[in-house]
């Protein structure tokens, strides 16, 4: 479960307090995620989701990433808004972490997205490309180039068997993988980063179809290369739990993406680097998630292997 830092219904009331959303109703833990604390607030007013930020999300960022879905949500882009205090403020102090209340999106995430729904992810995703074009804030990618060899030094004081195997090869690959970001002709411009299924939640729109209601979680939000970030979306998408591609899938994704803003020739050419790329962000951070993966947490931590097994799909695509 996806609780980190507990939260008791009196001290969630308290924290309520600051905010014109009326007293607690209900407080219930969210199981789902594996990076911060989450739980479901009902008040009086409404539904909410009440996170405390932990380790890989630095609070510093937090004014980046909320200011994104802020400027997201007023444009009419589906993602639910931080709801600000009286004050003004969308990041709070809770039970010593950074805080936030973000609105409940109804809706859930698709388990076995049809080729409809990855048409739609991939359009939301241009979407967004778009509509964050022209926001301000600045955040370097935390989990970008610079941080794999990092990463990787820490998973090697560590790794053993097929996991050594696993980092051996990465990094053998990781001084060419960073080729794409000296490439100056790739758009840049404010990229979701963990556009992964159970980020995008479906809801039965108003004509009574289902649409992406809210893309949710952009706490790796950040500049980066836009064709990483679909790199990253057809990674999460386009492949079997096993880690197989679904070409149906993942031109489908892609189809979509382009129906909203097609890919330049440099874009399309560098997507199978950056899906190489992407694929050991990925097995990186589960790899170094699970060998330093503290019981006392009851999260389960992700499996590296089947990211890895995207490895051999990118690299085959960027030989052809
Ligand atoms: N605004 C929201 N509306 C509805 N559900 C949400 C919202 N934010 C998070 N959730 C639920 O909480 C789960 C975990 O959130 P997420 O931000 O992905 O956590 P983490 O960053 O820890 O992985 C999601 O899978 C979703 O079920
Ligand atoms: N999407 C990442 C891990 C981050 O988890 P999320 O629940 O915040 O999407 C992965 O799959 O490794």
């Amino acid at each position: 479960m996806a609780v980190f830092t507990p939260v008791t219904p009196q001290q969630a009331a308290d924290y309520l307090m600051r905010y014109p959303l009326g007293g607690l109703v209900e407080l219930t833990p969210i199981a789902e995620g594996v990076e911060n604390t989450n739980y479901r607030l009902v008040t009086d007013r409404g539904a909410y989701v009440l996170t405390l930020f932990e380790g890989r999300t630095d609070p510093s960022a937090l004014p980046f990433c909320l200011g994104l879905t802020g400027r997201l949500a007023a444009q009419g882009f589906p993602t639910p808004a931080p709801v600000a205090d009286r004050e003004g403020q969308v990041i709070g102090r809770l039970n010593g972490r950074a805080a936030a209340l973000v609105e409940w999106t109804p809706g859930a995430w698709k388990r076995q997205p049809t080729d409809k729904d990855q048409y739609r992810a991939g359009q939301v995703l241009a979407l967004l490309h778009l509509d964050a074009a022209d926001y301000e804030g600045v955040r370097d990618n935390p989990v970008g180039p610079r941080a794999w060899a990092e990463l990787a030094a820490r998973c090697d004081m560590a790794a053993k068997g097929e996991d050594r195997r696993m980092l051996d090869q990465m990094q053998r690959l990781l001084p060419d993988l960073a080729r794409p970001w000296s490439d100056p002709t790739l758009p840049r411009g404010p990229i979701h980063a963990d556009y992964f299924p159970d980020n995008v939640l479906f809801a039965t729109n108003e004509h009574g179809a289902t649409d992406v209601g809210g893309v949710i979680d952009f706490y790796f939000a950040c500049v980066d290369v836009l064709a990483y970030d679909l790199a990253i979306a057809l990674s999460a998408w386009g492949f079997d739990a096993e880690g197989r591609p679904l070409p149906s899938a993942l031109r489908a994704f892609q189809k979509g993406y382009e129906s909203v803003r097609p890919l330049s020739d440099a874009e399309r050419e560098a997507l199978p680097e950056l899906g190489a790329a992407a694929a050991v962000r990925f097995t990186l951070t589960r790899l170094h998630d699970r060998l330093f993966h503290d019981p006392a947490n009851l999260v389960t931590p992700k499996d590296p292997a089947p990211f890895f097994r995207r490895l051999d799909y990118w690299k085959a695509a960027e030989a052809v």
